[in-house]
């Protein structure tokens, strides 16, 4: 028996922000996947927000990184001190850390190897967990976003992270059929950046151009988007400079990787089978992930699929929450 406590965590370790779930507590911990260290000492400078606000600010002597990278460990000695100082953050206040550490359920994406699932167990272990029990993200989405998981019928979710879009299809507490592609929030930010350099020698940041996705892009129409103006390097002059972009231009610098995701979708759809695409097409597909909130996603995926296409209540939650409503089902899942 596993004796699942209060203080026990389900743990969103995403590519771009770390969410943290207590039973009877909820989301206690949203910061993003950021660590700062000195260069030479390796050692943690910040972590979270106060490590973002460093990203492309920081003197020589300090880097801000992302441990995470396309929703697996890219620097696994990082990733757990990163894991380590959430936990410590979401059990303070509960004396009983050191005499009791938590089962910590973290969600992995459903494309992972053996070796990126392992890695994802030993550096929760090595944060302070009392065991780590991964469970694939788009299964812990679907649970976070109340769909029936457990019941004889289809459900779809498709969650937009900052490394990762899984695409799956579940019933009976289990994946049917799943995508998982390397292309997402990140990916967008990264065709923005590519976009301004190219048609005005201009350079911006990952920051500015993840600004720029949130406040004009769009998948889609980009009627009633107002311009914004923005700031960068000019690469000719070296100096600072301000343009003005089209939300039209956003939205073309987006195609591509709206319609990467639009593919993963149509593919995963139809390697369904037949019973559950009739149980979709009554509920929907539903979004979740931060990617969701892009503009007009939901109504391009929609028209591309001819299905109902729904965006899930705090789509930047449903992981977090699902991971952790899981461990109420800790027995269902290999800590291996
Ligand atoms: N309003 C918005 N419009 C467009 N994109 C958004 C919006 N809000 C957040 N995002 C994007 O959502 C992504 C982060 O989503 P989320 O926190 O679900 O990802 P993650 O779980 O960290 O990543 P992954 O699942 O890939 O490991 C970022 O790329 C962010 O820019």
């Amino acid at each position: 028996m596993f004796g699942i406590g209060s203080r026990d965590l389900g743990i969103d370790l995403g590519t771009a922000n770390t969410l943290v779930y207590a039973k009877g507590k909820g989301v206690i911990v949203r910061e993003p996947s950021v660590v700062a260290l000195q260069t030479d000492t390796k050692q943690i400078v910040a972590v979270g927000n106060d490590a973002r606000n460093m990203i492309g600010r920081t003197p020589g002597n300090i880097i801000a990184t992302r441990p995470m990278k396309d929703g697996v460990i890219a620097d696994y000695e990082t990733t757990a001190t990163m894991i380590k100082y959430y936990i410590k953050q979401a059990t303070k206040g509960t004396s009983s850390f050191l005499s009791s550490k938590p089962y910590v359920m973290v969600c992995v994406p459903s494309g992972i190897t053996a070796v990126e699932r392992r890695a994802v167990i030993d550096a929760t272990r090595q944060a302070g967990a009392r065991d780590a029990y991964p469970i694939e993200e788009p299964f812990a989405a679907a649970i976070g976003a109340n769909l029936p998981v457990w019941e004889p019928t289809g459900s779809m979710v498709v969650d937009i992270g900052g490394g990762t879009t899984e695409v799956a299809i579940i019933s009976l507490g289990g994946i049917v059929t799943s995508e998982s592609l390397r292309i997402a929030g990140d990916e967008m930010d990264d065709a923005i950046v590519a976009y301004i350099r190219k048609q005005y020698n201009l350079l911006i940041g990952d920051r500015t151009s993840e600004m720029i996705k949130m406040e004009i892009g769009s998948a889609g129409d980009t009627d009633d988007i107002p311009n914004l103006e923005i700031r960068g390097r000019d690469l000719l002059t070296g100096l600072p400079k301000t343009i003005e972009i089209t939300a039209k231009e956003i939205a073309d610098a987006l195609k591509d990787t709206v319609y990467a995701i639009v593919d993963t979708v149509k593919s995963t759809l139809e390697k369904t089978p037949p019973e559950l695409a009739a149980d979709i097409m009554d509920r929907g597909i539903v979004l979740t992930g931060g990617g969701a909130l892009l503009r007009n996603l939901d109504k391009v995926i929609s028209k591309e699929t001819n299905m109902p296409v729904i965006i899930a209540e705090n789509p930047l939650d449903c992981v977090a929450i699902g991971t952790g409503l899981a461990l109420d089902h800790i027995h269902l899942f290999k800590n291996k």
